[in-house]
């Protein structure tokens, strides 16, 4: 059972040759892929490579092939809040969500702040063999916003560190946030700023406008994420570093970020699935599976931000996948947790938003999806494309019809998901990672045999 076993997937279609916005799937010619020994060793016209014995035959006519999804903002929650999610659980919603990569978010407990932790984390990733996980260092000490982290010691661990972040809180203080910069500039690293200003946001519970004076809810106004994120653009222009902008939720974060660009400043943003779809005015339920930092905000923001998906100033999603109990979610508006679970939503909403309304093909789907997020994280060992030679971590996808997205579709512990009941595109059929099944015709692959393969294959 735990020998590699090769793979033929026969007739697939290549995101990468679908170029065309609003252009039918089908348009590109299929082809055949051969995987062996964790890396793709043929590919051909389809048709052409005869099964071999042995050979595990996947027929993917009428899917589409993409490059491994990697999501540059999860919450494995582990160690600490085990009762949300674990790693183990966090990279089975992953794989049934079409993700080989995932890179792990500090805030845990104790936080990721040390290089025992960061490597404690990647351990148990390895260990479970469902995704790749790549843990992300706190910028400071236990998320406080006062001392900075072993930034340092988190990069040189085997681990190998290149994000960080102090995610669920801003770095607010500028002198920590500039040293930040400094530092992580030496070895080619990336600060992921959560843009929340403190102050301006004391006690917010929706986006600030007239349905927050309406629900009277505390708002949490637009200009407390755009002055952090001009604050810090300004920061790694002076400093050289690379910036990355976390969860984009605002119009006029998107015109911060575009005027940076222009500038030259190394800033890279990222937009969420749920930010991408649905507004404020859901909250009217004061259903707090609808409650989220940032907000969720208003309808012009969403369009705002599909667009900046279409023009580039917006580089790449990300699910931030943020699990909690039941009971952190089924109370009162006031007393619930912010945050969604998203790994298994997140490529039917990017179908649904961006695909099925021309902002974006599906070779731009797998540079947001994928290529742009590996990209960003500096992270080895992902394939380029699906060309022989490249390592054998893909996904095929089955793009045709749409169906309800229920309970049974979310494969990690919790389940506060705002897409349950709503009719999604895009169902993720197979997900391979390292040339092993962790997603089998929309199946998870048992967990012994998946650990099994992983140990065989050692750690990345
Ligand atoms: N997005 C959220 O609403 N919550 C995240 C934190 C964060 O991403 O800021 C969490 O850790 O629960
Ligand atoms: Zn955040
Ligand atoms: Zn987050």
């Amino acid at each position: 059972m735990t020998e590699q076993t090769d793979i033929l997937i026969r007739g697939a279609r290549l995101a990468a040759e679908l170029a065309e916005r609003g252009g039918d799937h089908l348009a590109a010619a299929p082809v055949d892929l051969r995987l062996s020994g964790g890396a793709i060793v043929e590919r051909t016209a389809a048709g052409s490579l005869v099964p071999r014995v042995d050979e595990r035959v996947i027929e993917a006519d009428g899917l589409v092939a993409l490059t491994g999804l990697v999501d540059l903002h999860t919450h494995l929650r582990e160690p600490g809040f085990e009762q949300s999610e674990t790693v183990l659980t966090g990279t089975r919603a992953a794989a049934a969500g079409g993700f080989t990569t995932v890179f792990a978010m500090a805030n845990t407990l104790p936080v990721q702040d040390t290089a025992g932790v960061v490597e404690q984390v990647q351990r148990l990733g390895d260990a479970a063999g469902y995704a790749t996980v790549r843990p992300i260092g706190a910028v400071t000490e236990d998320l406080a916003g006062e001392r900075l982290s072993e930034i340092g010691a988190m990069a040189q661990s085997r681990a190998g560190v290149r994000v960080f972040s102090d995610d669920g809180k801003c770095v607010h203080d500028p002198l920590l946030m500039r040293r930040a910069l400094e530092y992580v500039r030496t070895f080619d690293g990336v600060i992921a700023q959560h843009a929340q200003d403190p102050r301006l946001t004391e006690g917010a519970q929706m986006n600030e406008g007239s349905l927050s004076s309406e629900l009277g809810l505390k708002g949490w106004p637009a200009v407390a994420e755009e002055s952090i994120i001009a604050r810090d653009v300004l920061l790694a222009e002076h400093t050289g570093a690379r910036l990355h902008i976390c969860h984009l939720s605002t119009a006029g974060s998107v015109e911060v970020v575009r005027w940076a660009k222009a500038r030259g400043v190394q800033v890279t943003a990222e937009v969420t699935p749920h930010h991408l779809i649905l507004t404020e005015e859901l909250v009217r339920s004061y259903d707090p599976r609808y409650k989220v930092n940032p907000p969720l905000r208003r309808e012009e923001d969403v369009q705002a931000l599909r667009a900046a998906v279409a023009d580039g100033v917006i580089d790449i999603i990300a699910t931030d996948h943020a699990p909690h109990p039941v009971e952190a979610k089924e109370c009162e508006w006031d007393a619930a947790a912010f945050g969604m679970v998203g790994l298994e939503s997140a490529l039917p909403i990017a179908l649904l938003t961006l695909v099925q309304t021309g902002h974006a093909s599906w070779a731009e789907l797998e540079r947001l999806l994928s290529q742009k997020p590996a990209e960003i994280g500096r992270l080895d060992g992902h394939p380029a494309a699906l060309v022989p030679g490249e390592p054998a971590d893909l996904v095929l996808v089955d793009p045709s019809g749409a169906s309800a997205f229920g309970a049974d579709r979310l494969r990690g512990l919790s389940v506060n998901s705002p897409f349950l009941g709503m009719e999604l595109p895009g169902r993720v059929v197979t997900t391979i990672r390292r040339g092993a099944l962790t997603l089998d015709d929309g199946e998870l692959v048992p967990a012994e045999q998946v650990a099994a393969r992983a140990a065989v294959a050692g750690p990345r």
